[in-house]
């Protein structure tokens, strides 16, 4: 049967702008009860709450300044005196920088793994909770194979894996809560746009003309719309593609 978001409480990282915020709008549409944007850009993330209250009425939207690398403790206490029961989290906040190590792996890995279990507690009906579900958003870098970004590809190699295990159809017969994957291909948002390119120098050449011959764009809404789908029909332990814009495929 599938899953319905209307009267849940969901919250997304990385919310501000981008793929985040696509899938803060689409679920949205659904009715939810509450949909929290964190992120630590406080100015965008606090316009971006508010045009979607323009767009949906009824305060829906939320915007809670965080940095998903820090403020775990503090922000999740926050959540769960202010609603008691989370349903939904979306790990998406992440980076593409092929120079600072750490910081990637902080953010795209670490922080998923730790926002999940904090989460995971939270939700486990084995536990006294309620259930729910964790979308953790990989990338088409979670499985493809090509020479380009190590650095990106290895943190969304771990996510696809992490996922797929604390998905896995046991922990969830276990726990009551679903864990799924969203593997996007190239989506036009502020990550992936060419001022930021941090890419060894040496193979900048080929990954233009990678970019300019192999690479089927899409916009942020098509990941959005997406990801309602995968909430809807998604088992635990799978991940799903997104790219061009084409329906949903499951990933292998
Ligand atoms: N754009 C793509 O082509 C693409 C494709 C596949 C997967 N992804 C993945 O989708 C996710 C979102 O990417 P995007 O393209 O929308 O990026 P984006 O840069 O447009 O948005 C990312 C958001 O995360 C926020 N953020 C960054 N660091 C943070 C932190 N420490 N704590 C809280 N918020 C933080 C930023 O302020 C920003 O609002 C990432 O995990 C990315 O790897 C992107
Ligand atoms: C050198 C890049 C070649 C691209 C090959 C790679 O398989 C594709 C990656 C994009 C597709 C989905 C993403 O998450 C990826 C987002 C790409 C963002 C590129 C930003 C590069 C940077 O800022 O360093």
């Amino acid at each position: 049967m599938a899953e319905v978001l209307t009267d849940k409480v969901i919250v997304i990282t990385g919310a501000a702008e981008g793929i985040g915020y696509a899938i803060a709008d689409s679920f949205l549409e659904k009715n939810p009860k509450a949909v929290i944007i964190l992120d630590i850009n406080e100015k965008l993330g606090a316009e971006s709450a508010q045009t979607l209250n323009s767009k949906y009425g009824g305060n829906k939207a939320v915007y809670i300044k965080c940095d998903v690398t820090t403020d775990l403790e503090a922000v999740s206490k926050e959540i769960f005196d202010r609603y008691k029961t989370v349903d939904v989290l979306v790990n998406n906040a992440g980076i593409t920088d092929e120079k600072l190590v750490r910081k990637t792996v902080a953010l795209n890995v670490t922080a998923v793994l730790e926002w999940t279990f904090k989460f995971w507690g939270h939700m486990r009906k084995d536990k006294g909770g309620n259930g729910g579900t964790i979308i953790n958003v990989s990338s088409i870098c979670g499985y493809r194979r090509d020479q380009f970004l190590p650095v990106y590809k290895a943190t969304k190699h771990a996510i696809m894996g992490f996922t797929r295990t604390i998905g896995h159809t046991f922990n969830y017969d276990l726990t009551g809560v679903r864990v799924v994957a969203l593997c996007p291909g190239f989506t036009k948002t502020s990550l992936a746009s060419k001022d930021r390119i941090t890419v060894d120098p040496a193979i900048i050449r080929h990954y233009i003309n990678y970019m300019k011959n192999t690479c089927p764009w899409q916009n942020p809404d098509s990941v959005g719309k997406a990801a309602a789908e995968v909430y809807e029909k998604g088992a635990s332990g799978t991940a799903w593609e997104i790219e061009g814009g084409k329906p949903i495929v499951e990933v292998p």
